[in-house]
């Protein structure tokens, strides 16, 4: 690259919300939010969206595609609203595959239309409302509506939304998450809905990965010629996690994931808050009973739950009321679980579980902001490739640095296999992307193994059950409280505990705390540096919530400058270019210069 071009990008870099030509009382509206300079996919999609061009953006999770629709779509909406409207459906609408996104996109933009002072309405729709409440939501009609494609096609079949008035009044129509609707079962919805929109209006496609549902969604929804995919966004393999996101992973026996996890955590190995994923339910119950023998408190997320809980149990785990969620993120799975569960002995216990309906709606990894979350750990790896860049992506969001801690048993080999080449590794068995998690010791393992496995015993299939039914129990009456207490008090965060013990056996004293002569000097060395990254990186209790951003050096980052396994090559820089796995040999080669 030559000076001028470094000179023209490092302009284009630096360029404000105010050169992007966004309204001041948005950018004001930013400020309040610590919001200050766009990201890249924001400078790229703002003005072209202003000026009213069809836009696909396809960029990696994390990267602020939210607001890279929601301003200029507000924006126009400030300067194209009559007082006198004379719509019969709503100017802009917002699909998006789950009920959670829908409140999220909500939450931003009603703050957004809220610090700006201007009159908008903005409607969510949701699959639990009766045809009254759509219809008397939809009264007005208000000017933006966010729904999941299904609920709009209940509004057109049931005549609360006309299909002329969606001709004559539809403007913008934005499909946020686009590379999930089609997997979600929404093609018919959509392809109902596209019948009325009006060729005029200005379409857009916001995504995290490229995919044929994708194109799909582009043929069958996109009018004008003008279809721009986005230039930053390269289609090179190590785009697809963002850089400033550390991948790790550890090899290990499926049945020894729990002291591996429990070393992790225990040993604070990894920084928080943190979040853990597992394939079914039932293991999620499992980890949560381990980890509450151990003093360790986490909450459950999953697609079994009712919908106010879900939100609440976002909410409480965004504001940092607790560190550890552990959130199961494919609801097809634990059919599957039923299924196996009938071929064993359990086969009556586990009609009872299929009786908990899961909400086809509900999608814990899809495109989620949780907040502030550093490790995303995989207790099991996820059926797909594009699962874990899912997984990995709700951590290092915006500028935000993360890491994601793998583990991999030998049945789980070939999935793994698929990511890392989906990552872009190659077969010369150096990781470039993913690397063996360096701070983890045999002896760190090795010393917490007999308690582990004593307390894993205890675990048993029918305390599982018994605190998933009794959970359940809980979040049911949880919500109902939820109900009438938010309709008074829509910022309460404290009534309602999601991380309450569910173990009917008190945690024995001496698991609480490791003593010190279980833990190696290496470990503790590990843990110490991990402690202070984390206060360097303003990433403590005080700060939390206040959207500490990654302001950190990569010099100071344990990860990278520390083995436990090498402590004293460690002191000479042994893990920043390279050091030895002891459990596959593997070599790391530093990556990512984030
Ligand atoms: N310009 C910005 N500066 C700092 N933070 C930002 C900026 N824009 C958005 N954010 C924050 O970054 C986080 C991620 O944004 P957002 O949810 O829009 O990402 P996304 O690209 O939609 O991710 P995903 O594909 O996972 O849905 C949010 O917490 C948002 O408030």
């Amino acid at each position: 690259m030559n000076k001028v071009e470094e000179r023209a990008e490092e302009e284009e870099e630096e360029q404000s919300f105010e050169e992007l030509g966004v309204d001041p009382r948005l950018i004001r509206a930013l400020t309040k939010k610590s919001i200050l300079k766009p990201t890249p996919i924001q400078r790229v999609a703002i003005p072209l969206i202003l000026e009213g061009k069809d836009v696909v953006a396809r960029a990696k999770t994390g990267s602020g595609k939210t607001f890279a629709y929601l301003l200029p779509l507000l924006q126009k909406l400030f300067t194209t609203q009559s007082p006198s409207n004379m719509n019969l459906a709503p100017t802009a609408l917002i699909l998006v595959p789950t009920r959670e996104l829908c409140q999220q996109v909500c939450s931003e933009a009603n703050s957004l239309i809220e610090l700006c002072r201007v009159q908008l309405r903005l409607v969510q729709l949701t699959s639990s409302m009766s045809v009254s409440e759509l219809r008397t939501t939809l009264a007005g009609p208000p000017e933006i509506v966010v729904s999941t494609p299904a609920c709009i096609q209940t509004c057109l079949k049931n005549g609360i939304i006309q299909a002329k008035a969606v001709q004559d009044s539809l403007s913008i129509l934005i499909l946020d998450e686009a590379d999930l609707l089609l997997s979600y079962g929404y093609e018919d919805d959509l392809k109902a809905l596209t019948s009325h929109v009006p060729r005029r209006c200005q379409c857009l496609l916001m995504s995290a990965t490229s995919s044929s549902d994708v194109e799909k969604l582009k043929k069958l929804i996109l009018h004008n010629p003008y279809i721009l995919t986005l230039p930053e966004v390269g289609d090179t393999k190590d785009d697809i996690i963002p850089k400033n996101v550390q991948q790790f992973y550890i090899s290990c026996a499926a049945r020894d994931k729990l002291v591996h996890i429990l070393a992790l955590l225990k040993l604070e190995l990894v920084q928080k808050k943190v979040l853990i994923f597992t394939n079914s339910i039932d293991m999620s119950f499992r980890l949560k009973l381990f980890f509450e023998q151990f003093g360790i408190k986490s909450a459950v997320l999953n697609a079994e739950l009712p919908q106010s809980s879900r939100l609440h149990i976002l909410e409480e785990f965004n504001a940092g009321l607790f560190d550890y969620l552990i959130a199961t993120d494919e609801s097809q799975s634990d059919g599957k679980e039923q299924v196996d569960d009938q071929n064993g002995s359990e086969r009556k216990k586990s009609k009872k579980h299929r009786k908990h309906k899961l909400d086809a709606e509900f999608g814990v990894v899809r495109g989620i902001d949780f907040k502030n979350v550093y490790t995303v750990i995989n207790f099991e790896m996820p059926q797909t490739a594009a699962g874990y860049v899912h997984r990995i992506g709700r951590t290092g969001r915006a500028y935000n640095t993360g890491a994601s801690v793998s583990l991999v048993s030998a049945e789980e080999t070939e999935i793994f296999e698929e990511i890392k080449s989906l990552l872009g590794e190659n077969d010369d068995k150096v990781s470039q992307f993913i690397a063996p998690f360096p701070l983890l010791s045999k002896n760190a393992v090795e010393s917490l193994r007999y308690r582990a496995e004593d307390v894993a015993r205890s675990v048993t299939k029918i305390a599982v059950r018994e605190s998933r039914a009794q959970d359940l129990r809980n979040e049911i009456l949880n919500s109902e409280k939820l109900k009438a207490h938010f309709q008074d008090n829509p910022k309460d965060l404290d009534l309602l505990k999601h991380d309450k013990m569910l173990s009917k056996k008190a945690p024995a004293p001496h698991l609480r705390d490791v003593p010190d002569y279980l833990v190696d000097p290496t470990t503790q060395e590990a843990s110490k540096i991990v402690k202070l990254a984390r206060a360097a990186m303003g990433n403590t209790n005080a700060s939390r919530g206040k959207g500490s951003k990654g302001r950190f050096k990569k010099s100071r980052d344990p990860l990278k400058t520390f083995s436990a396994e090498a402590p004293k090559r460690a002191g000479k820089g042994g893990m920043k270019r390279k050091a030895k796995d002891a459990d596959n040999g593997h070599k790391y080669k530093k990556k990512h210069s984030s």
